[in-house]
């Protein structure tokens, strides 16, 4: 019986990996997860829980931990990779001697390479070579995929096989899976969303209201899918789970990293202080330097971004750059039905009757 069994494995013993291992484990799946903390395997496999990232949560005790990669990584035919994208690369070169091309590799990492601004599967497919590759992305905070809140998330790849075995294998009654091929779109949302979250956090703690709020992450998404559009994703992308979904949950939600940094910054602490009060990776921090860099090379307009990098890096307080905002240019509300260009246009019309 146990043979028939999928085996999949889980790099990475944070939050969102152990989650994800336990609901293959629920479905039924052979799950082996690999973490570089002995203490915390030992841990994993005698109470069943992960007391660093997931405390109150009852792991599916089928879920084995190992600090052995190729003990993980053997027969696997589904390798999930949760690690944050400062490390990815280093843990697939780890991972490299054990992988083969039948398999099946996913990203669950919503951050970006500083070095040739590559996405988490890009890095997966440079390493490897593998013609099956996705990526996972959606609005799916961990503490609540834990407590089984109703969620919902997507896989996005190009092959069909990755698409429908990843369905298979996490579907459940309080978690679903939707199908993308934009797998790009699809990464840079949950890559971009982190920087929102962060502003979200601080808009926040300064006490701005809901209004504030809503603008915030409206524009935020005109602002995503503009960027991404300009380096070839799927506008459409960013209406679905993996774009406006994720930037909702995260920019609404303390239980998100990257909120809580921002929140804490709105309530005077540093950027250091925030992330070192966190204890875990918020994506963002390092996103939306390379976003703000990648936009201005490319001449991409990123008020927000722009902007929030000016709090985060040059000591601009973060009320003050809210109200310089609130002086740019107003532009058009939706860029894919009325142009900046031509809402520039009609001002120019307007200054010359
Ligand atoms: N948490 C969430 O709600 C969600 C997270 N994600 C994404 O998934 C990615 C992983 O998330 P999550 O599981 O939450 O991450 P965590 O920050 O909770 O954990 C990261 C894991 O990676 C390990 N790790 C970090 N650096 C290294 C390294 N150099 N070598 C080996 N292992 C390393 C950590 O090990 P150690 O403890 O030893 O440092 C830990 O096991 C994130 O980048 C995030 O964008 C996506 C959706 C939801
Ligand atoms: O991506 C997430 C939810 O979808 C998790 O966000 P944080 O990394 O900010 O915790």
């Amino acid at each position: 019986m146990t043979e028939d069994r999928l085996k999949v494995a889980v790099l990475g013993g944070g939050s969102f990996g152990t989650a994800l291992a336990s609901i293959a484990a629920d479905n039924g799946a052979t799950v082996r997860q690999w973490l570089r903390d002995e203490a915390l395997v030992e841990k994993i496999n005698r109470d069943h829980r992960n007391s660093r990232y997931l405390p109150d949560f009852d792991i599916n005790p089928a879920v084995v931990a190992s600090s052995d990669m190729r003990s993980v990584l053997d027969g696997a035919e589904l390798v999930f990779v949760a690690i944050p994208s400062k490390a990815f690369r280093a843990v697939v070169r780890q991972a490299r001697p054990w992988l083969h091309q039948r398999q099946i590799l996913v990203s669950t990492t919503k951050g970006i390479q500083e070095d040739g601004f590559k996405l988490m599967s890009q890095i997966l497919e440079e390493e490897t070579g593998f013609s099956h590759i996705g990526v996972l992305s959606g609005p799916n905070l961990a503490a609540e995929i834990a407590e089984k809140q109703l969620t919902a998330t997507v896989i996005a790849s190009d092959d069909a096989l990755t698409r429908a075995r990843v369905q298979t294998t996490l579907g459940c009654d309080y978690f679903r899976v939707y199908a993308s091929n934009d797998r790009y779109g699809v990464e840079l949302g949950g890559a971009l969303k982190n920087i929102y979250a962060i502003a979200a956090g601080m808009a926040a703690s300064l006490g701005m209201g809901e209004n504030t709020r809503s603008m915030l992450m409206t524009r935020a998404l005109a602002e995503m899918s503009r960027f991404a559009v300009a380096l070839g994703a799927n506008p459409m992308t960013f209406i679905g789970l993996a774009g406006v979904g994720d930037l909702i949950v995260t920019c609404s939600s303390n239980r998100s990293r990257n909120y809580r940094v921002g929140y804490a910054m709105g309530q005077g602490r540093t950027l250091d202080e925030a992330v070192d009060a966190l204890g875990q990776v918020a994506e963002g921090v390092n996103t939306v330097s390379l976003v703000c860099a990648k936009a201005r090379q490319e001449g991409i307009y990123m008020p927000l971004a722009e902007g929030l990098y000016q709090v985060l890096f040059n000591n601009v307080p973060a009320r003050d750059m809210a109200k310089l905002l609130m002086l740019n240019e107003q532009s058009s509300d939706v860029e894919f039905t009325l142009s900046r260009e031509d809402v520039k246009h009609a001002r120019r019309l307007e200054g010359d009757s």
